[in-house]
């Protein structure tokens, strides 16, 4: 992976790579898009949501007006429930109605939900045209605008439709971090924990010492946290961008994750029920004696100095373990389960028990008040 300050190139295939752009103001945007996109041959439909576009829509219009043959904006209610096929039918319709064809663009702005939705519906338009990532939110930043994962849920089941498809370009403004609401910052923490965990325990050592720095939003703290998650993202993609081995690694936290946000979505967001998921996978590995005592309290402590909690009130232990096995994370009928062996050291495993699974669930069951 080649990384300099402002930048950090993925490479996905033989030929095929694209560049991530670390950036403070969406001015430039246009010409790194003609770079290495070329838009001033092709039209571009900007995909966002209700919160997103009313923030920044206008400063990306302006940044774009008169350098693509095209501009236009496809705009849906923010928020998770609207990550569907209904939506992505919508958003076929309307490039139909503006004559997009195979060389013309979709550029996602906003979080993973638009760049999740926007990206399936690149993968799929005249089975396939270029996407880029303008993410807009702490997750985005350092996880889903990276990787090609494209999807939408389906009947509230996570992302259970989808296709890989790299972004051509992922542009992300640091200052979009700024308007985000605390709940929103500490999902991105979620997310940012794991690639520590699973990866690199230098980098998990690094967020403990600078907790306060990055609870107070220090933009050259934040700057370099992003890009160490980029660069441990962008690593383990590269070796395996569609899933064939090492990538179920950054699966880690989602299976219990998952489940518990099929549950409880919209009052706990995605970042947030990974973190309990997060927890329950080190419980698993605590009690298996692959992680010591006090690295499993550091990880449920984290949460906390994080504004994540481990532990998730009003959920039924028996129906998070049914809805674990209705997860993508079925492997020829058993669960693949991502484990620890120590702080930055995961590994998938297949032979977690169901009693297992519920036991981890009943440690973050609120319900159950004797913790300790
Ligand atoms: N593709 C992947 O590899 C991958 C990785 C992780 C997560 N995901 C998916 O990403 C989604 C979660 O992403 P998310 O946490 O970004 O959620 P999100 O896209 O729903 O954004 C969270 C909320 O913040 C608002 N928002 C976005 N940017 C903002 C800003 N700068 N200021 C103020 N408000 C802003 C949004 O409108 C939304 O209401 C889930 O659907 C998850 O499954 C995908
Ligand atoms: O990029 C990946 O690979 C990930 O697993 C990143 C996860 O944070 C993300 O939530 C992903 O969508 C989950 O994978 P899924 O295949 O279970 O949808
Ligand atoms: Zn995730």
């Amino acid at each position: 992976m080649e990384t300099n300050a402002s930048t950090l190139l993925v490479k996905t295939g033989k030929d095929q790579s694209y560049t991530i752009y670390f950036e403070q103001s969406f001015a430039g945007l246009a010409s790194c898009l003609e770079k290495d996109c070329h838009i001033s041959g092709r039209k571009i439909c900007i995909v966002s949501d209700s919160n997103v576009f009313p923030l920044y829509g206008d400063d990306i219009v302006k940044e774009l007006n008169g350098k693509c043959v095209h501009l236009t904006s496809f705009i849906f209610p923010a928020g998770e429930k609207n990550k569907t096929l209904d939506i992505v039918r919508d958003l076929y319709e309307h490039l139909i109605l503006e004559h997009f064809e195979r060389r013309d663009l979709i550029l996602a702005l906003g979080g993973g939900v638009v760049g999740d939705l926007a990206g399936y519906a690149a993968a799929t338009y005249l089975r396939g045209i270029d996407f880029v990532q303008v993410p807009t939110t702490l997750l985005s930043q350092v996880d889903s605008s990276i990787g090609g994962k494209t999807g939408v849920d389906f009947d509230s089941y996570k992302n259970m439709v989808g296709a890989f498809h790299q972004p051509s370009l992922v542009y992300m403004n640091l200052n979009t971090l700024k308007t985000l609401d605390a709940q929103q910052f500490a999902c991105g923490m979620g997310e940012i924990l794991k690639h520590g965990l699973i990866k690199n325990a230098d980098y998990y050592e690094w967020l403990i010492n600078h907790m306060m720095e990055i609870n107070d939003r220090e933009l050259p703290v934040l700057l370099e946290m992003v890009q160490e998650s980029c660069r441990i993202k962008g690593a383990v993609v590269e070796k395996d961008p569609t899933e064939k081995g090492e990538r179920a690694l950054l699966n880690f936290g989602h299976t219990i994750g998952h489940a518990i946000e099929k549950v409880k979505s919209p009052e706990l967001l995605h970042g947030q029920c990974v973190a309990l998921g997060s927890v329950a996978a080190a419980y698993i590995s605590f009690k298996r004696g692959l992680l010591s005592t006090e690295e499993f309290y550091e990880i449920r402590d984290m949460n906390v100095g994080f504004d994540l909690s481990f532990l998730v009130d009003g959920i039924n232990s028996q129906e998070i373990l049914r809805i674990t096995k209705s997860d993508k994370k079925m492997d020829a009928g058993r669960v693949k389960f991502i484990l620890l062996k120590g702080i930055g050291k995961a590994f998938i495993d297949h032979t977690v028990t169901d009693e297992e699974m519920l036991d981890a669930i009943e440690f973050l069951n609120a319900d159950n008040l004797e913790k300790e």
